[in-house]
């Protein structure tokens, strides 16, 4: 069996620039991926099939829709092999959340099919595959902090030691929030590009996720869950991460993401919640 984690993936910072003709935007973005995300496993088998488990599988199709079962026949076409495979989700991450969900599925899908099939697609083929599933599937093969510009597809390595390890909360409000309508809704006002340079953190920081205030607008719970966040002790970013809902907030030490993962989880708990960190 090999097995691998489909990350949940942050934006730490979202710049939206402008509407494309092909209706996607293009954005600058910065990439972070936390240590915990959905399970993924294969095992041979003579057709392809997917079961799903985990606390939010329930509702999820399994069908040929999921977009590990379309990473999957993407692979075999662009191998031009007809190979089955017994796939496993762990689904433990929300759906329509804003931190990856199926496009980490779909990344570690990629992943575990190639080595399964003892497949050695060049890098470059990969990520053209990852690219046809969706903008942030190629940001979710690497699973490792980058810029992305573009739809979020074109990536720009940066060097990510300094964020790697920090303590990271994410909390949902249980709202799913559908990426193509955030976007519709977002003002049209390009508010400038994201800074670049090795300082990922200040990056960050004076950066800002254009996709928060219309994301606010159909969904006002977000304002709250990122208040909440922000009035933590020792929080050095709080934001809401893609086209939300889920927030997150980066914090100086472990501790003190406890001591918030607890305030919350008193204060609203109904809310989903992860502590984790940036891997
Ligand atoms: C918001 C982000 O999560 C930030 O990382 C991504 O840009 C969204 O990536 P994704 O979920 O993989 O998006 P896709 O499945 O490719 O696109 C879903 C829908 O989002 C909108 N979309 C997505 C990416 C982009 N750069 N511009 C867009 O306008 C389009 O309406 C598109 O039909
Ligand atoms: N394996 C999967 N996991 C989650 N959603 C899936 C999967 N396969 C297909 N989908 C569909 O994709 C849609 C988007 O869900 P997803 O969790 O990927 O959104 P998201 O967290 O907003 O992603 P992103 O941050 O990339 O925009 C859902 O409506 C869901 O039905």
């Amino acid at each position: 069996m090999i097995d691998d984690v489909g990350y949940a993936k942050l934006n730490l910072a979202l710049h939206v620039r402008r509407r494309r003709p092909d209706g996607y935007h293009d954005l600058e973005t910065l990439f972070a991926f936390c240590e915990a995300g959905d399970g993924l496993s294969a095992e041979p088998a003579d057709t392809l099939g997917l079961t799903i488990e985990g606390p939010f599988g329930a509702g999820l199709s399994a069908g040929p829709d999921n977009l590990v079962l379309r990473a999957a026949a993407a692979l075999r076409a662009a191998a031009g092999i007809d190979a089955g495979a017994a796939i496993r989700l762990d689904k433990r991450l929300p759906v329509a959340a804003g931190i990856g969900g199926g496009s980490a599925d779909a990344a570690a899908a990629l992943r575990v099919l190639a080595r399964l099939w003892t497949l050695a697609p060049d890098a470059a083929d990969l990520r053209a595959l990852a690219a046809g599933l969706g903008a942030d599937v190629p940001a979710c093969l690497e699973s490792r902090s980058c810029r992305g510009e573009a739809r979020g597809d074109a990536l720009v390595p940066v060097a990510d030691e300094a964020l790697r390890g920090t303590p990271v909360l994410l909390v949902n409000p249980r709202v799913p929030t559908l990426t193509g309508p955030v976007f519709r809704a977002w003002d049209g006002v390009d508010r400038g590009p994201l800074a670049t340079g090795d300082a990922l953190l200040a990056i960050a920081r004076a950066g800002r996720n254009d996709l928060e205030a219309p994301a606010i607008r159909l969904e006002p719970v977000i304002a709250t869950a990122v208040a909440a966040l922000a009035a933590c002790a020792g929080v050095v970013l709080a934001r809401m991460s893609g086209s939300g809902a889920t927030c997150f907030a980066l914090f100086e030490s472990s501790a003190a993401r406890d001591a918030a993962a607890a305030t919350i989880a008193a204060d609203h708990p109904g809310w989903w919640q992860l502590a984790t960190r940036l891997r």
